[in-house]
């Protein structure tokens, strides 16, 4: 088990990719200390941390840091292997698996939906929203074959998988709102939106998804930076 002190997560409340090591943690029953960063600005430590990505999260351990969510959750699992579940499948194949369908999420399935709110004209965004729902229903997919029937991407509990894609669950939640549209559609990808409700119950998320309303007041206070006319 981890020292007091010894385990450090720089990191934002609002930001996806931090909650995945936040949950790895918590799954792991690992304590550590959230240094949150603030809102527009990165402190000395981030950059000092992550000077090549200069992004969230960086995980501190006794002071070396790692960097890249899925990294990190990796790290975890493999730092802290007989506290709490495995993350990642021990099956060789399954564990490649779900790495894969991890890479479809951040490299295509995320940037598509957040390309939703910056989609210019009906036009454009309905072919936005319209790509994010073909990815949900590939995800649908996967979710039946890989889950075999039980509850989680990971079997009985929470794995990997269902950390790559469930910290956007409060995200896709604030799309719907303010895009006026059903995206985890009980019709469409009924596997999906019953696991969504799970993943977030659960006692290792539940502290650390953002309620819909608090994510939807930031997305506001977000996109009104970005519409703002620039300093002159
Ligand atoms: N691939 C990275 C993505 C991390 C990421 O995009 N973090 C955002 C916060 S949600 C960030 O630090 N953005 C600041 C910036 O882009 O300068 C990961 O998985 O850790």
């Amino acid at each position: 088990m981890a020292k007091v002190g010894e385990v450090k997560l720089i990191g934002a409340w609002p930001s996806p990719f931090v909650m995945r090591p936040r949950i790895a943690l918590n799954l792991k029953g690992v304590e550590y200390e959230f240094l949150e960063e603030k809102f527009g600005g990165k402190s000395d430590l981030l950059l000092r941390s992550n000077p090549v990505h200069k992004k969230i999260p960086v995980l501190l351990h006794a002071d070396r840091p790692i960097c890249e969510s899925l990294v990190i959750v990796q790290y975890i699992d493999k730092s802290w292997p007989s506290s709490g579940p495995s993350i990642l499948p021990s099956d060789p194949y399954d564990r490649a698996i779900a790495r894969f369908w991890a890479a479809y999420i951040d490299e295509k399935w995320f940037p598509s939906m957040s390309g939703i709110a910056r989609a210019q004209g009906e036009e454009a965004k309905k072919a936005a929203i319209d790509q994010v729902a073909e990815g949900l229903s590939l995800l649908e997919d996967a979710f039946g074959k890989i889950s075999k029937g039980k509850p989680f991407f990971g079997g009985d509990a929470i794995g990997f998988l269902d950390i790559a894609l469930g910290c956007f669950i409060g995200w896709l939640r604030v799309t719907e709102r303010t895009q006026g549209v059903k995206l985890l559609d009980e019709a469409k990808v009924p596997g999906l939106a019953k696991w969504a409700g799970r993943f977030c119950a659960d006692g290792a998320v539940k502290g650390v998804m953002p309620e819909t309303e608090k994510l939807a007041e930031f997305a506001k206070l977000i996109m009104g930076k970005f519409k703002a006319p620039p300093p002159q």
